[in-house]
């Protein structure tokens, strides 16, 4: 056995506890008299309460820190179509982020279909639950069909991690990443390989970031996605096919400045990477193993900035960085959705935390690593706690700025000094 596989299937039922997460009661129940409010009787007088006036829900149940993480299992990182069953580590593991880094609550639900319809009706039909649907893993180009009827369907934020969140940290990426190579956004030209869920929403965002439509070129299974292509058309890729002669990733990267991969391990070569600019902008974001190693992009180009979504390297591109703050400040102010203006807050917030001195309490948490905005260090980690004040109170203040708040916030500091306190359990 391989000593990843070892050390993961250990963690995942150590214990004898089998996988990551459980429920826990958050009221004492352990007296006839905390039984009769917990149940009946006393159960009836939340529920009269919630029957005459709906928001009551959010006064006397768990709702507004509930949040669903929906999959059916047919993109599961990069693993592929696995089945909605193989996707409950993934879901429950966001689920451990999710109250690790943002204190929002979680119930993974593994749906086994791959009929959008059902999806939309299942996940429609559960919105009394939760406050917040987070859609995962589920392929393009059914995820977009999904997404953009819940949006519509229901009055609390449905947001799907792979396009958005994924979205969010690598614009925040690319932002700082463009400003190291000494390069402008308007100047880059960048090759998107993977037209999917992460792969189209990633492009759209990079161009609202100032990336020239013109200078992205979006490659796919087959290839170069050009103007007139007939074959696997799919999803929302005529958006991006471009008037150009490039037919192959070899032929696309040429002269490029970024490689933006949302695909499958090890398709950037040696000889592509040597192809690029100078200072070539590389986000291996596929999971877990990237487009191409870190250990190979720097063994040929001294000059590559270099992330992959993994851990286990310097740049960790990677939603872990998004839907747990972004949720976070969609659920304080009870946002009826996710808007375009709380996505670009989020990533503008990033970037710019990126750029503060990084305490040593942060450092420690990666081996006193000196974590300095730069070439190595181009996004916040994860274990930084200073993100949720900056994201979540950016995703907030700008659903508040663009209306879809139903709970508006107006004591900025106050909130602020909240995140802080409730998230105090977890930075002992
Ligand atoms: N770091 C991060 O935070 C995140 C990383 N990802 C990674 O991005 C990848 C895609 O995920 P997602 O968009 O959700 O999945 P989707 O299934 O929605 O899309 C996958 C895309 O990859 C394309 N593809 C498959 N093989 C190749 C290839 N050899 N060369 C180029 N493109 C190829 C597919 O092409 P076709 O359209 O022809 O089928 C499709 O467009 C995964 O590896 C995932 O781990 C995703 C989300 C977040
Ligand atoms: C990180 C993530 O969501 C993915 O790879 O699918
Ligand atoms: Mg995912």
């Amino acid at each position: 056995m391989d000593e990843l596989k070892d050390k993961a299937l250990k963690y995942h039922s150590l214990n004898n506890k089998p996988g990551k997460i459980e429920v826990v009661s958050t009221k004492p129940c352990m007296t006839a008299d905390e039984l009769s409010l917990a149940y009946t009787p006393g159960v009836a007088k939340p529920v009269l309460e919630i029957a005459d006036q709906e928001e009551n829900a959010y006064l006397y149940t768990s709702k507004g820190n509930l949040v669903a993480v929906v999959s059916n299992g047919t993109a599961i990182l990069g693993l592929g179509d696995k089945g909605a069953l193989a996707s409950k580590p993934v879901m429950e593991g966001k689920g451990v982020l999710f109250k690790r880094f943002a204190d929002v609550d979680v119930f993974d639900i593994e749906l086994d279909t791959k009929d959008p319809a059902k999806i939309i009706e299942v996940v429609k039909m559960m919105e009394p639950t939760f406050g917040g649907i987070n859609l995962e893993d589920i392929k393009a180009p059914e995820c977009f069909e999904i997404e953009d009827a819940l949006v519509e369907l229901c009055d609390i934020p449905v947001f799907h991690d792979d396009q958005h969140g994924t979205a969010i940290i690598s614009t925040a990426g690319l932002l700082n990443a463009a400003e190291i190579a000494g390069k402008k956004m308007e100047d880059l030209k960048i090759v998107v390989n993977g037209a999917g869920a992460a792969g189209i929403r990633c492009t759209e965002m990079f161009i609202a970031a100032g990336v020239k439509s013109e200078n992205v070129i979006m490659c796919d299974s087959i290839g170069v996605i050009y103007k007139g292509r007939k074959e696997r058309m799919t999803g929302l890729k005529s958006n991006f096919a471009r008037e150009t002669d490039a037919r192959t990733l070899a032929d696309a990267v040429k002269g490029a400045d970024a490689f933006i991969g949302l695909s499958v391990p090890d398709c950037l070569t040696a000889d592509m990477l040597l192809s690029m600019n100078h200072d070539p902008i590389v986000f291996a974001m596929s999971n877990p193993n990237p487009e191409i190693s870190p250990e190979l992009a720097h063994a040929t180009r001294d000059d590559v900035i270099m992330a992959t979504g993994r851990s286990d390297y310097p740049n960790q591109i990677n939603n872990v960085l998004g839907f747990p703050f972004i949720f976070r400040g969609a659920l304080d102010v009870r946002a009826r959705k996710i808007t375009e203006g709380m996505k670009m807050a989020a990533a503008i917030s990033l970037a710019n935390l990126a750029k503060e001195p990084v305490p040593q309490s942060v450092k420690n948490a990666y081996k006193g690593k000196d974590l300095v905005f730069g070439r190595e260090y181009l996004v916040p980690t994860p274990f930084d706690h200073r993100v949720i004040e900056w994201e979540s109170l950016a995703v907030a203040k700008a659903a508040c700025d663009e209306g879809v708040a139903k709970k508006p916030i107006s004591d900025w500091e106050h909130y602020r000094a909240e995140l802080n306190r409730r998230m105090e359990k977890f930075w002992k």
